[in-house]
């Protein structure tokens, strides 16, 4: 393939070692949770964010008071969020439903979708108040119907955000914390003298946040690898280097490793981006992160055509992919691998981040080739069953079932099914044999 590179980001080997330097501080410091409990998670609390409340839970007095200090705008512009994010989140929840079929007269064969019983919603902190990340996590959770929803934060700027809480809140939150990094993930996983251990962990959040939960799967469960933003955008001659630079910086403010990305088959526009996102980065007031990612991370990749700008996506797999082109439709049907979708100019990734509706919680590290984002779903578990309701049926699929369990050397097995040959059928099925 003929692409060019005007610009690369870091190399893997160099991506590889950052890596490796989170999850070591990250294994320390969970065994150190799992270990001491309350007293590790305090300390850690007291390192990485200074902070060391009486208690990290909050009581319902102080979450009342904390709602207490929004105007009555920023509680409406919350409310119209999670609004728009229930509506899609209940659409989605109705698209899966318990089944139940008669594969065979007298077999029947079900599914249901039982929500897990208990989860931890992680909302980032660190940077910005991420009051949209719990509506992605705490309102899906909730529509899901999940009986036990633990939502932590951390402080920001030494203290519980209120808009983060007050989301949390209406969400529908059971206990909120105000707890952030490793230790708000280890705490939740393994439970302390003052957090009871949840089932299954959920939310974006940096590098260690992301690592925690890949280090604890297993142990619970997580949604997904929802690490440090990226995004991509594809673009043609249709539209201009002003906004593609705006939509790749304003996603490279997240931390100083968001990766932004542009694909493209202009090099005008491809330069044009470059020189607009100079331009830009000295008016931007978050220019100082941005502008971090940008020269590590930021990549210019100009293609021949459509097919290669197609192949260049998939291969990518960014988190967020925007789609400004003559035929987005095209890349709609084509796309394979990306977290989320953002077609033509008239939307873009912040409105899918605050308020569109689709969820935020998204993958990244490539990890958009083997699942999706958060969604209702990722709540629900779907546990089959099965019944037999006829003798017939019985004898007739215990015959089939004997003779495969003896083809595998499974007697006992084998006797299972006989039994109920012998019971239903009416006939003696020795080992081996099979009533026909
Ligand atoms: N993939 C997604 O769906 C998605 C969505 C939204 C946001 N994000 C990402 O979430 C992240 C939010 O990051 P953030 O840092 O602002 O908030 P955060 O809440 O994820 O992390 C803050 C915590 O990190 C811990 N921490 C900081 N420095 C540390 C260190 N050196 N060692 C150990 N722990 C340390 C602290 O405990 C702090 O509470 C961004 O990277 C953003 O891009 C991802
Ligand atoms: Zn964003």
């Amino acid at each position: 393939m003929a692409i060019t590179y005007l610009k690369r980001g870091k190399s893997d080997v160099e991506r590889d070692q950052d890596d490796s330097r989170t999850r070591t501080i990250v294994e320390t410091a969970l065994k150190d949770i799992e270990t001491h409990g309350d007293i590790a998670v305090r300390e850690f609390s007291h390192k990485f964010d200074n902070y060391v409340p009486d208690s990290f839970r909050l009581t319902q007095e102080q979450i009342d008071a904390l709602i207490a200090e929004l105007s009555t705008r920023e509680l409406d512009d919350i409310r119209f969020a999670q609004h728009q994010i229930r509506r899609f989140a209940e659409a989605q929840r109705a698209s899966m439903q318990d089944i139940e079929v008669e594969t065979r007269p007298g077999v029947i064969l079900g599914h249901k979708n039982i929500p897990v019983q208990s989860v931890g919603c992680y909302v980032p902190g660190g940077k910005f108040p991420m009051v949209a990340s719990a509506h992605m996590s705490v309102l899906t959770a909730s529509v899901a119907g999940v009986p036990r929803i633990v939502a932590c934060t951390p402080p920001f700027r030494g203290r519980p955000n209120p808009a983060v809480i007050a989301a949390m809140h209406l969400a529908g939150a059971h206990e909120l914390y105000v707890l952030g990094g490793i230790q708000a993930i280890g705490a939740m996983a393994s439970g302390t003298e003052s957090i009871r251990p949840v089932d299954m962990l959920v939310g974006p959040g940096n590098a260690f946040v992301a690592e925690a939960k890949r280090q604890l799967y297993g142990r619970v469960g997580i949604d997904l690898f929802a690490g440090p933003t990226e995004t991509m955008v594809i673009a043609d001659d249709t539209v201009d280097a002003e906004l593609c630079a705006t939509d790749l910086l304003g996603q490279a403010e997240h931390g100083y490793n968001s990766p932004a990305v542009l694909v493209t088959n202009s090099r005008a526009l491809a330069e044009g981006t470059m020189a607009e996102i100079e331009r830009l980065l000295q008016i931007l007031p978050t220019a100082e992160t941005a502008s971090a990612s940008w020269r590590d991370y930021g990549e210019v990749i100009l293609c021949n055509s459509h097919e290669e700008m197609l192949q260049v996506a998939n291969d990518i797999a960014s988190e967020h992919v925007q789609v400004m082109t003559d035929r987005d439709d095209w890349y709609l049907d084509r796309m394979t691998s990306y977290g989320a979708l953002f077609l033509g100019p008239r939307t873009n990734v912040a409105n899918g981040d605050k308020v569109i509706g689709t969820n935020h919680t998204l993958p990244t590290r490539k990890a958009g080739r083997y699942t999706g984002g958060l969604w209702v779903g990722k709540f629900l578990k779907t546990h089959t069953y099965q019944r037999i309701t006829s003798d017939e049926a019985a004898a007739e699929i215990g015959a089939y079932c004997s003779r495969l369990c003896l083809l595998e050397g499974f007697t006992g097995h084998a006797e299972q099914a006989n039994i109920r040959v012998r019971r239903y059928g009416g006939t003696d099925v020795p080992y081996g044999g099979a009533a026909e």
